[in-house]
């Protein structure tokens, strides 16, 4: 009997994902959650054939130097600026992304840093918790915070997910414009009601202005200190895209000084390390990278990671057609299934 292909998952998994793999390959899953080195990440993934990977996982050239084994690498994310997608290309192996399983989810995500952001929830909460309220004789004027009907809300990044969230707007009476460097279809245009407008022309039209890009150099910065600058100081920025993006440090000196009035924050440069100043301004809304995590979204980005494994490796319904592959002309060459 010839051995099992070897598959290694870089972070916890849900056991029922781990077991569908287990029926085709031996695997090796990390019990614990641990940032890997590029050491660590040569060394374990010249042993496998295939590997489940996390966004802290950066595989460049430089991990897969020498690596005649591997085939794939399923992401578990839609984002895969952790790839360098040309260096596994040039490799002969499959890379896929989790895209559309968690447009909802994310979709949803954005809209709770919204309203959470307009309505200074967490601010709101945090003075609660520290046993404010009784003896505050709170006012009547005191919480203000921002409307979100009727306002305008700007989508940079138009995608799978910024559509999701145009859509949801219908139902608090927004007026949506978006911009991306190519047009969507009259079609899509119309089912989320949205307008095309240049990026200045967003940037200074909006109330809430929400990234949805992905993170490539020419992203990189796409808002700093000049496009902060032109959008109105009642306007609230809301970044689910990738850290980066943003200039947080920009971000955070024109939350300070009352340039813009609000920001709900998902993602950061350098996460898990946050901007110290963002950590002290009341009207920034901060969590850690958590707008796909519903249970029934990551553990549909897990199993869809899986079945890209499962069948770039040749195995199941779809062998030799992983369904969500990044790079799919390594499969047509066929130097995915190198000996
Ligand atoms: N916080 C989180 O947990 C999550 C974050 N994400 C992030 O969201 C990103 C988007 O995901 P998804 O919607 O599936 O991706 P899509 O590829 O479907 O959409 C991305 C959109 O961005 C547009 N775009 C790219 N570059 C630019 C640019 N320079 N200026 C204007 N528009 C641009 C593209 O249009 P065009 O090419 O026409 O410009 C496209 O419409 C992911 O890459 C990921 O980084 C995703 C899921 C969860
Ligand atoms: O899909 C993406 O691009 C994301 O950023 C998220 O869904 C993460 O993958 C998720 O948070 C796991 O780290």
């Amino acid at each position: 009997m010839t051995a099992k292909p070897k598959v290694w998952v870089s972070r916890p998994l849900f056991p029922d994902v781990l077991a569908r793999l287990a029926e085709h390959f031996d695997v090796d899953a990390e019990a614990v959650e641990h940032r890997h080195s590029a050491d660590e990440l040569k060394r374990k993934l010249a042993g496998v054939d295939g590997a489940v990977v996390g966004l802290a996982d950066r595989i460049d050239a430089a991990v897969l130097e020498g690596n005649t084994r591997l085939k794939v690498v399923a992401n578990l994310g839609v984002g895969y600026n952790n790839l360098d997608l040309d260096a596994l290309t040039r490799a002969g192996i499959v890379a896929s992304n989790t895209p559309d399983v968690l447009n909802e989810s994310v979709a949803d995500y954005a809209w709770a840093l919204m309203l959470a952001a307009a309505r200074r929830v967490s601010a709101a909460e945090r003075w609660l918790r520290a046993g404010q309220w009784p003896g505050s004789n709170m006012r009547f004027d005191d919480w203000l915070g921002l409307p979100v009907h009727g306002r305008t809300l700007g989508i940079l990044g138009m995608g799978r997910i910024g559509q999701g969230i145009a859509r949801r707007a219908a139902g608090f009476d927004m007026r949506v414009l978006y911009h991306n460097r190519s047009r969507l279809p009259e079609m899509v245009e119309r089912e989320c009601q949205a307008t095309l407008v240049s990026k200045s022309e967003l940037l200074r039209q909006v109330d809430y202005l929400v990234l949805v890009l992905p993170f490539t150099p020419e992203n990189r910065h796409a808002i700093g200190a000049p496009e902060l600058a032109q959008m109105k100081p009642s306007a609230v920025l809301v970044n689910i895209a990738r850290g980066g993006i943003v200039d947080d440090a920009a971000l955070a000196l024109a939350l300070r000084e009352g340039k813009l009035a609000a920001a709900g924050l998902d993602v950061f440069e350098g996460e898990p390390m946050v901007h110290p100043d963002l950590l002290t301004l009341d009207n920034a809304v901060l969590s850690p990278h958590i707008a796909s995590a519903s249970e029934e979204t990551r553990r549909a980005m897990a199993n869809l990671a899986a079945d890209n494994v499962i069948a770039a490796l040749g195995f199941g319904e779809a062998a030799g057609k992983p369904p969500t592959a990044l790079n799919p002309a390594v499969l047509i060459r066929g130097s995915a299934h190198k000996a």
